[in-house]
């Protein structure tokens, strides 16, 4: 059976690729600069998934500094450019992409991380060549949780709403597909908070991103659960 939907919008960290260590990285060489205390990955991880200002913003917090965020931003943009490519993509995912883009789904990319990291990201990872739309944090006046990208999207792909899937790992994820009126799946991986899978609203909660594919054979209506 067909896919069921025509375009597929994939968030980026958390959910294609394992960017956390990157990101906590750039953090700490961050917080180093400033003279401040560095934290582990884990802890780091619980503050990714609203963007780089937020997570600068959190990680300052914790430090308990009063710096002015927009004096940090520089530093921490330009240790991020050096790190931004060294996540891994997780298991499954570009051989999905390609399974995906073979049947004629369109995809696309919708993140929190900077547009300008996007690209080279997706592009060292072999999957650039299956995205037809690209949407970063600052490409439009408003990002995730907003609707506002997922929709552009859609118009930008010439697909429904009703036929297009969101697939994200947190709960700003889950808020831009509510408010763009677009089903989604959560990947039980990633980075969400307290987020609960179960009653997210998601279609479909999968392990690995390959049993996104098992959308094919269900009733669309039901969904499926890979989690358990
Ligand atoms: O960089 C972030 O804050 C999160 O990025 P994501 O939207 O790709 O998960
Ligand atoms: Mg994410």
């Amino acid at each position: 059976m067909a896919f069921p939907y025509s375009l597929v919008i994939f968030d980026l960290d958390g959910t294609l690729v394992d960017s956390a260590a990157a990101i906590a990285d750039a953090v700490n060489r961050t917080l180093r600069d400033w003279k401040l205390p560095t934290y582990d990955t884990a802890e780091i991880t619980g503050w990714i998934g609203e963007g780089s200002r937020k997570l600068i913003t959190s990680a300052f917090q914790h430090a308990d500094s009063d710096a002015n965020i927009d004096d940090v931003m520089p530093g921490f943009l330009e240790h991020y450019a050096e790190t931004a490519l060294d996540g891994p993509a997780y298991d499954g995912v570009v051989e999905t992409l390609a399974s995906l883009h073979g049947q004629g789904v369109k995809l696309a990319v919708c993140t929190n991380k900077n547009e300008e990291f996007v690209r080279p990201l997706l592009e060292v990872r072999g999957m650039l060549r299956y995205f037809d739309g690209i949407v970063g944090a600052n490409t439009l006046p408003e990002r995730k949780p907003s609707g506002v990208p997922l929709r552009y999207l859609s118009t930008q792909a010439r697909v429904d709403i009703g036929q297009t899937l969101v697939v994200g790992d947190s709960e700003s994820d889950v808020l831009a597909a509510r408010d763009a009126g677009m089903d989604f799946v959560l990947v039980s991986y990633g980075y969400r908070k307290s987020l609960d899978l179960r009653t997210a609203g998601a279609i479909a909660v999968i392990d690995r991103m390959p049993d996104l594919l098992l959308l094919a054979q269900r009733d669309r209506a039901r969904g499926v659960s890979s989690s358990s």
